[in-house]
């Protein structure tokens, strides 16, 4: 039997495509992924980073072997994704979990353990220790129908983790959970990648890509419209500058003839971003035109402001995926 290459990149897709049938009559077609490339390194946390029906949730299913592609290859520690002992190496936190709720936590994360072929005392032993990682030793003997949407997240973690795996795959790992659990779920993650394990999760939560990731590809309409580092993509954004004037409506402003990046009227004052290069000339024509300037500062880069430009760029003004007929 052919085994998993350890040299191989834990993650490599390239082409992956996927139409879904929609409608009643199946007559409508979904593209949910166009073209996709995707190459994860050991040892990353790599984020996919996008709105609401950009495809990521697609990318993962297509990796675990949950859907099929309809066009691209990808793989897993250079092995097709339907490769049995590649599998095993891979831990997967689905997007809405739904353990089976008459067990106990411990007898979830137990079945878990047994599937990837743990037995005796190291499955016993490994129950204790992602139990405890995930903090939940002190429910792990309440049935999961008593648990609440964090909990079930976290013994949900624990059952991806019990297998030792090399790679994880979450899908929206921070999704529902409140602020405190949030910052676990971001620990964690990071504590397994302190551990070597490599990890590429979902998310459309701006702030936890931003915490977590070593690269990232942003997803909009079933491409990847940018990837790299957080540092690079931030840093090759325009840089922008922000001024808030008083004295002239935003009509007035408007008239100047200069390009905006946003313009938004707040209390009688009007709040601008505009590029760097245009701000002189912006900062003249207010001035000329009677207006006060009281505050001018170069705006902070940030993934938001890059997310944004992304989507505008990308032209959609909605995030679905795009819809065809046929
Ligand atoms: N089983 C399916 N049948 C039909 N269309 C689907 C199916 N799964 C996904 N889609 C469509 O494919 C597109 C991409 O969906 P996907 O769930 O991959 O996006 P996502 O980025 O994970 O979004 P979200 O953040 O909302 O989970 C969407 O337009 C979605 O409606």
């Amino acid at each position: 039997m052919q085994t998993p290459h350890p040299e191989a990149l834990p993650i490599q897709a390239q082409g992956l495509s996927k139409t879904y049938k929609v409608g009643f009559w199946l007559n409508r077609t979904v593209r949910a992924l166009q073209g996709l490339d995707l190459q994860v390194g050991p040892g990353q946390i790599y984020g996919l980073l996008g709105p609401n029906g950009a495809g990521k949730s697609t990318t993962i299913k297509i990796l675990m072997n949950l859907v099929r592609p309809s066009g691209g290859t990808a793989l897993l520690y250079g092995q097709p994704v339907d490769h049995a002992a590649t599998r095993r190496l891979v831990g997967f936190l689905p997007e809405n979990p739904a353990p089976y709720e008459y067990l106990t936590g411990r007898e979830f994360v137990t079945l878990a353990g047994q599937l990837s072929g743990l037995s005796g005392q190291d499955l016993d032993r490994r129950v204790t220790e992602v139990m405890g990682a995930v903090e939940m030793a002190g429910a792990e003997k309440l049935q999961i129908r008593r648990y609440s949407k964090g909990m079930v997240q976290r013994v949900a973690l624990a059952q991806a983790l019990v297998g030792r795996p090399k790679l994880l795959i979450l899908d929206e790992p921070t999704s529902g959970l409140d602020p405190l659990g949030r910052r676990q779920m971001r620990d964690l993650i990071l504590a397994e990648r302190d551990h070597g394990t490599t990890v590429l999760f979902c998310s459309h939560i701006i702030p936890d890509v931003e915490a977590l990731c070593d690269r990232l590809a942003v997803l909009v309409g079933g491409r990847r419209v940018r990837e790299g580092s957080v540092q690079e993509l931030v840093s090759a954004q325009v840089p922008t500058v922000e001024m808030v004037v008083e004295n002239l409506p935003l009509e007035k402003v408007k008239e100047l003839g200069v390009v905006l990046e946003s313009a938004q009227a707040l209390d009688g004052r009007v709040l601008l971003q505009v590029s760097d290069a245009d701000s002189q000339r912006l900062l003249g024509g207010v001035l000329g035109a009677g207006g006060r300037v009281n505050r001018i500062q170069p705006a902070r880069f940030s993934l938001e402001q890059l997310f944004m430009d992304a989507l505008k760029n990308s032209g959609r003004a909605t995030s679905v995926g795009g819809e065809i007929n046929t």
